[in-house]
């Protein structure tokens, strides 16, 4: 075994000494006297000898090195997509630990880091994306300014490297979404990396590379400055999308830039209607293709190696609507506890070109050893596809006869194997529930229980919603079958049971590919509704069914009751989340913020460690114009200062809870990932909480309700609806439109909170009203004398007069939401503001004539469905049945309920599915 120390022993010292020489040449020098005084240089080193001199194209062209002068890098030594061999040359004599290992791959280590660093990725904020990119824990803003200061550390700690490494690739095997990514990095090791990782160019390809469409600058070896504002270690891997660029500082975990890639591909595809996915792809011998969707350590790489099948690709691919195709050139498979029985595919591609990274090895023979994960449980060897014998070049497929979810399910509940609808199909995807296994991201030492959106959260650029709609759209055009595997644990949870067999596994798989699984006879797996096969060619038939592999059935039945409560929480976060319409609404400028009717509404609240106006989509405030502005400062600077204390959940559940709950409450609630959310009318003011379990029970068993129950509509246009006075909902005609206002009363008695305080028929009075009120065409606006206020259905109805005075130039009247009511809960909030009816030309809507009508829609549809399917399910529950919803874009409302066509959603499929508590 070789000891840490002997490993980190550079293996080769002084060989460089002849080509510095060439550092003094300049590069008006022509390739033919450079590659001359490389010859020479060579010889005069002492390991010159048999040195191969690098081949034209390892020397950037003068044209090339000028567009690298342009960059701000003036280091004269580039090797430009030079060829393993001088990879090798390079990495052994310069890169510490650097080894040819008994099977003619290299080893290589990154340091520190030996997994991703989800914290210390960011995103650049700026407006020509910003409204694009779901904005959260994953994709963390980060300004221009100090994306440019990293630039500026990155490009700086380049030029002092005295050799630096370009590779030139392509990400994408269709040429029609292709992209060029150019690589630059002070690591030989890096350049082999993505030599294999991205798509290698041809000769002529390279010749007529020109401008990459992304550039990433890895100075990993050197840290960022973790004084520099947004920054919070020394690690940092920024995306500009504007810019087009990557920075990498204080990382050298190679897989920072394969994911960086397939993060701007997940930002890139999409965009052009083109869903892109965290899965590997193989073929069968007629052509049949499946998709296995995972989170890392989920069995993607190693069950997409397969002898009966031609890979495609082991971890991105796309799909559109000529079939998939693979993001990348090359694998990256895991290398610990590898071996040949297991996999022999993997195993065979160890070989020259190849890289082991992090592996421990025995100097004197260059064996590795595989079990031995002292350095990191990621071991990794990045191989071309080439490497794989049975490998699609180019690595292209036709629509997807078979879509398998994989799951690495730590609580050991999940079945080995299950069929799933197309509504389960979606519900899984969202909720993306596996384990994440150690050491792929840094920190994660044991499996560990997580909900990762798409299966691949952290690499997601768009809210998950959007890749949901294009698979569901796909797999219902292609006629998809669906699978949930469970690679897990099996037999008891992690720590308990055992993982479940490579065996099992793939016998499983080989069924579903013999089609004998589709055939076989099915049970169902209760509390999850999920169907099991009784049996499957050589898989014993008792580990089919979870509780027959677990000794204890008590224990069976409380991990699986709080696997089920999980996916509830989660699948709630989920379908709640606003999409990008805070995004929207943070255009609204600060001065409409100031605006009387707003500021009396206005919490303020920590989010994204920023005091931000809560009910007021997130708008950043110095501390000075919140205390100018806002009288309930005090608690908000508290809880910024708290925060930073790290005593968060108490200061959440003291002051929100107690206080400012119900005062929130009034713009109703929603939750994501420990954050809840104000909804409409002013979606995206956000509350950080500790416990989003605990976050979800208070909105979820007291404010859901209450959340749909006080939305109030306009038909403002034959097929347009205002919600709220605000948010713009567009319908596919009048009649959809009128369907969505006849069925808010049904929200409201759909509530579980004290009745509302309206009388019914004032009630009725309102929802009459808005069907009758007639659809106002812009021209009949513009008609409409300048100062005359317009009819205001809404005053009339109420008691009290409308509060502000008639504006300018009035457009349309927002129908006030009905009183709060006053529950004991409210009562505790002396300072309950009130409500006041506002004419939507006194605070215009952030989304008036934008871009956001379409994701209002989504939005929308997935409030209303929650409501809609919280009360189908209880009464369908009353009657001993199980909520009936309709698979489509539809919901079918129950007996006696109007029916109403909501905008196509994925949501009310994933909450007809959730498990049963
Ligand atoms: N039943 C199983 N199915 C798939 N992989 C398994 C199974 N049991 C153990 N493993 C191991 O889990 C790891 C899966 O890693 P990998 O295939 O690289 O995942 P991904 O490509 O999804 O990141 C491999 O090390 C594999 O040997
Ligand atoms: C490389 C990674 O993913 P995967 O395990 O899916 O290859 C990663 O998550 O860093």
């Amino acid at each position: 075994m070789a000891s840490r120390t002997s490993l980190l022993r550079p293996l080769l010292r002084g060989s460089h000494v002849g080509l510095r020489c060439l550092h003094g040449s300049r590069r008006s020098l022509d390739q033919a006297k450079v590659r001359q005084r490389i010859a020479d240089a060579l010889k005069a080193s002492p390991a010159g000898a048999g040195h191969q001199l690098p081949h034209d194209h390892h020397i950037f062209e003068d044209a090339d090195m000028k567009m690298l002068h342009d960059l701000g890098i003036h280091t004269e030594w580039v090797q430009h997509n030079a060829s393993p061999g001088t990879l090798y040359d390079e990495a052994l004599r310069y890169e510490k630990g650097s080894a040819i290992l008994s099977t003619g791959a290299l080893a290589a280590f990154s340091g520190a880091k030996t997994g991703r660093s989800p914290m210390d990725k960011r995103v650049v904020e700026e407006p020509s994306t910003s409204e694009d990119i779901w904005w959260g824990s994953v994709n963390v803003p980060l300004t221009d300014k100090t994306f440019k200061i990293n630039r500026e550390r990155a490009i700086d700690y380049l030029n002092t490297r005295e050799r630096l490494y370009v590779f030139d690739g392509f990400a994408g095997w269709d040429p029609e979404y292709r992209y060029k990514v150019r690589v630059i990095t002070s690591r030989a090791y890096h350049a082999l990396f993505m030599h294999n990782m991205l798509i290698r160019p041809t000769e002529e390809e390279l010749a007529n590379f020109g401008e990459p469409d992304y550039t990433i600058y890895n100075a990993g070896a050197f840290p960022c400055n973790r004084a520099t504002p947004g920054m919070t270690s020394g690690t940092s891997v920024s995306l500009n999308f504007a810019s087009r660029e990557v920075v990498i500082l204080g990382t050298q975990y190679a897989g920072e830039m394969k994911k960086g890639v397939f993060t701007i591909m997940n930002y890139l595809l999409p965009k052009r209607g083109i869903l892109s996915m965290h899965a590997s792809a193989n073929e069968g011998r007629d052509g049949d293709v499946t998709v296995f969707f995972g989170l890392s350590g989920t069995g993607k790489t190693t069950l997409s190696a397969d002898e009966n099948r031609l890979l495609i690709g082991d971890d991105e691919h796309a799909w559109t609507n000529k079939g998939i195709f693979n993001i990348e050139g090359g694998c990256y498979a895991k290398a610990i506890g590898l071996t040949r029985e297991k996999e022999p595919e993997i195993w065979d591609a160890i070989r020259f070109g190849a890289l082991l990274e992090n592996v421990v090895f025995d100097p004197r023979t260059g064996e590795v050893d595989y079990e031995d994960g002292s350095i990191t449980e990621n071991t990794r060897v990045p191989y071309p596809l080439e490497y794989i014998p049975n490998v699609k070049i180019p690595a292209v497929g036709g629509h997807p006869k078979n879509i398998i979810m994989l799951t690495c399910d730590a609580f050991g509940v999940l079945p080995p194997v299950s069929k799933l609808t197309p509504a389960q199909a979606m519900y899984h995807f969202i909720s993306g529930y596996t384990a994440k296994v150690a050491g792929t991201e840094m920190g994660v030492t044991e499996p560990t229980a997580t909900f990762s959106a798409c299966f691949g959260a952290p690499f997601m650029v768009w809210h998950p919603a959007k890749y949901a709609e294009l698979l569901a759209d796909n797999m219902s055009k292609h006629n998809v079958n669906a699978w949930l595997i469970n690679t897990g644990w099996t037999g008891g949870g992690f720590g308990k049971g055992h993982r479940m067999s490579l065996k099992d596994t793939r016998a499983i798989i080989d069924a579903i590919h013999t089609g004998d699984l589709a055939k076989a006879e099915y049970e169902n797996f209760p509390r999850f509704n999920l169907q099991v096969p009784k049996s499957c060619p050589n898989v014993d038939a008792k580990m089919l069914m979870p509780s027959k592999t677990w000794s204890n059935q008590d224990e069976f039945n409380n991990a699986s009751q709080r696997l089920a409560q999980l996916f509830k929480e989660t699948i709630m976060l989920t379908t709640t989340i606003s999409r990008s319409l805070n995004r929207a609404a943070q255009r609204t400028s600060l001065q409409q913020l100031r605006s009387k009717a707003w500021c009396e509404r206005a919490t303020l609240v920590v989010a994204r460690g920023h005091l931000q106006a809560g009910t007021f989509c997130g708008i950043e405030l110095t501390k000075a114009e919140a205390t100018e502005h806002f009288e309930d400062v005090d608690i908000g600077i508290r809880i910024e200062r708290e925060q930073r204390e790290r005593q968060w959940q108490k200061t959440a559940t003291s002051a929100f809870a107690c206080r400012r709950l119900s005062h929130i409450s009034m713009v109703r609630l929603f939750s994501t990932e420990k954050v809840v959310y104000g909804a409409a009318p002013f979606p995206g003011g956000k509350l950080a909480w500790n416990h989003h379990a605990q976050a979800l029970n208070l909105i979820h068993e007291r404010r859901c309700l209450q959340l749909v129950k006080n939305l109030t509509a306009v038909v403002l246009e034959k097929d347009e609806v205002l919600l709220n006075g605000l948010v713009r909902a567009k319908f596919q005609d009048e009649a959809e439109a009128k369907a969505f206002a006849t069925i808010l009363p049904f929200f409201e008695e759909a509530g579980e909170g004290p009745a509302p305080s309206t009388p019914p028929r004032k009630r009725d009075r309102a929802v009459e009203l808005l069907m009758a009120t007639p659809a106002k065409t812009k021209r009949e606006e513009d008609d409409a004398a300048p100062g005359t206020p317009p009819r205001c259905e809404a005053s009339k109805m109420r008691d009290e007069p409308a509060t502000p005075p008639a504006p300018k130039r009035a457009r349309q009247t927002r129908l006030m939401d009905e009183e709060e009511p006053v529950s004991e809960k409210t009562k505790l909030v002396p300072d309950a503001p009130e409500q006041h009816s506002v004419l939507m030309d006194e605070v215009p809507s952030p989304l008036e004539g934008n871009r956001e009508l379409e994701k209002t829609e989504s939005f929308l549809s997935g409030l209303l469905n929650v409501g809609l399917l919280l009360r189908a399910n209880r009464e369908q529950e009353a009657r001993g049945g199980s909520a009936r919803v309709a698979h489509g874009s539809r919901f079918s409302a129950p007996p006696g309920y109007p029916q109403v066509l909501m905008p196509s959603s994925v949501f009310s499929l994933t909450q007809a599915v959730s498990p049963k508590l």
